[in-house]
């Protein structure tokens, strides 16, 4: 017998592409219902049960996003995607909060409109089909959404996934049309069922943490937390307390029993930032954990047992760094079982611009000017070697929109250290012996011209060359250490 064709809820006022919607959709074997507002939505979805709702926000009925509130509260388990020409922050925000399945702007390329259906549906079958999260969040659908309650949220969000503060929180998942970009969700789609590790390799800013919350939300441990552990803000001498708690008494300062980080992580994914930047010492401890799965708390003499998928991620070469024996090579086999290399956004020609414009709609206040980038912006974008990777694009677009006064973002709106690096290509440290040196060599002397250039104009402010950088404070310290910049001199 075959299966009765899922049914659709489009609703949206523009006539033309709710049509064109429904036709290429039906085309796919779907059954589609077509409404203009949302008050007719909501009958609809009063008199019958659909697989799918498929809404734009700004129609009639819908101004306080009554259709969203509704559907979301009273039809929890029909999956919801939100479709809309005039995005803002807040009903991003508010779509996240309420758990819908995506949030997509227009115009949508059909393909990809089918692809977020599909995954829609296939969510919402399992939040069915299954017992529900352990969470509870029963009915709520994943798909392309963070789920994080509150975009300033630095503890966890109501699904236990903790969040960093500052993060992009607006819920849309990897942005990318790049064919690096399409290799690493191919992996991502492949891995994400299983309990293999995952080591995930980039520069700084390239969206690793990204690619783990994606991987995360695609397997079946989505509901359970995502714990991130830094592992540059653990002290050598607090690993095991830190991640694998301890027992009141235990040593001076443990006033009660606390669980560790790696508890929190029971039934979830533990995602290890940084790990390149572990002591050997701590190394040890990580590798049983991993091996076994087991560890001891801190003044305890029994082993607890958990059941934790292990995601790592460095910007170092960690075959490197165990060739030079800093890195255990048992544990880099360990947790390198699938390999994830991001590649920096300069090599992603195509999804600069997407990302930019991304980061437009997500960015800009209802009453800003500003409706996109002039095409001197744009190419200044392209030609841009975006050492901070696309932090320091978000944080560009971010201070641009703040800037603009008119319609389209001129170059006049970017820093000036992107507009010069731009337009002076000597001063990115390039010789005329490029041919005789290799490419990372020569990546390398870019990276250190852009830094001296920074630090000079920043008077040897780390805080305020990061800010600039898009890079976290942690992140510039890093790439000062591994060129070997003293900042001293430029303080002066
Ligand atoms: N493909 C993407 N689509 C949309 N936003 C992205 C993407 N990749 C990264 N970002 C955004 O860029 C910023 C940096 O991403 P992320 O923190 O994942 O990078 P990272 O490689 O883990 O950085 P670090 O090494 O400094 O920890 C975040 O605001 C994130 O939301």
């Amino acid at each position: 017998m075959t299966e009765p064709a899922p049914q659709i809820l489009i609703a949206d006022d523009e006539p033309l592409y709710r049509e064109t919607t429904a036709e290429f959709l039906r085309e796919e074997g779907f059954q589609c219902v077509c409404v203009e507002d949302a008050n007719d939505a909501l009958d609809a979805l009063h008199n019958h049960r659909f697989d799918l709702i498929l809404s734009d926000l700004n129609m009639p009925g819908n101004l306080k996003l009554e259709l969203l509130n509704e559907g979301r509260t009273k039809y929890s388990d029909t999956p919801m995607i939100i479709v809309t020409g005039v995005p803002s922050t807040s009903s991003a925000i508010e779509s996240v909060r309420l758990g819908v399945a995506d949030y997509l702007l227009k115009p949508v390329k059909l393909d990809e409109l089918l692809v977020a259906v599909r995954r829609a549906l296939a969510h919402g079958e399992r939040s069915l089909d299954a017992s529900g999260p352990r969470d509870g969040s029963a009915g709520k659908s994943d798909a392309h959404v963070a789920g994080t309650t509150d975009p300033n949220d630095s503890e966890t969000n109501a699904r236990g996934e903790s969040t960093e503060k500052g993060k992009d929180s607006f819920g849309i998942d990897v942005i990318g049309q790049s064919p690096q970009m399409r290799e690493v969700m191919e992996i991502v789609d492949r891995v994400a069922a299983s309990n293999t590790s995952v080591l995930i390799t980039g520069e700084s800013g390239t969206g690793k943490e990204v690619i783990a919350r994606a991987i995360h939300r695609r397997s079946p441990r989505f509901g359970r937390p995502l714990q991130v552990i830094d592992c540059t803000a653990i002290p050598e001498s607090l690993f095991e307390s830190t991640l694998f708690g301890h027992v009141k008494g235990a040593f001076t300062g443990a006033v009660s029993d606390q669980s560790g980080l790696l508890q929190a992580a029971d039934g979830g994914t533990a995602y290890f930032d940084e790990l390149g930047e572990l002591p050997l010492v701590s190394q040890a401890k990580l590798l049983r954990v991993v091996q076994e799965q087991t560890f001891t708390p801190v003044g305890r003499d029994t082993v607890v047992r958990v059941d934790t998928r292990f995601i790592c991620a460095t910007n170092r070469d960690l075959q490197t760094e165990v060739d030079a024996d800093r890195f255990r090579r048992d544990l880099f086999y360990r947790l390198a079982v699938i390999h994830i290399a991001l590649p920096p956004l300069r090599q992603r020609q195509e999804d600069i611009v997407l990302l930019a414009e991304y980061f437009l709609h997500r960015l800009r206040a209802p009453d800003s000017p500003a409706l996109g980038f002039s095409d001197a912006t744009l190419d200044c974008f392209r030609r841009y070697r975006w050492p901070g990777n696309i932090r320091e694009l978000r944080n560009v677009v971010e201070r641009s929109l703040t800037l603009a006064n008119g319609q389209w973002i001129e170059p006049t709106d970017l820093p000036p250290t992107l507009t010069t690096a731009v337009a002076e290509p000597e001063s990115q440290g390039l010789d005329d012996d490029l041919a005789e040196i290799s490419r990372d060599e020569a990546l390398d002397r870019a990276d250190r011209a852009y830094l001296d250039v920074l630090l000079q104009r920043h008077g040897g402010n780390i805080a305020a060359a990061a800010r600039q950088a898009g890079l976290s404070r942690q992140g510039m310290n890093k790439l000062l250490k591994r060129h070997d910049i003293d900042v001293a001199p430029y303080r002066k």
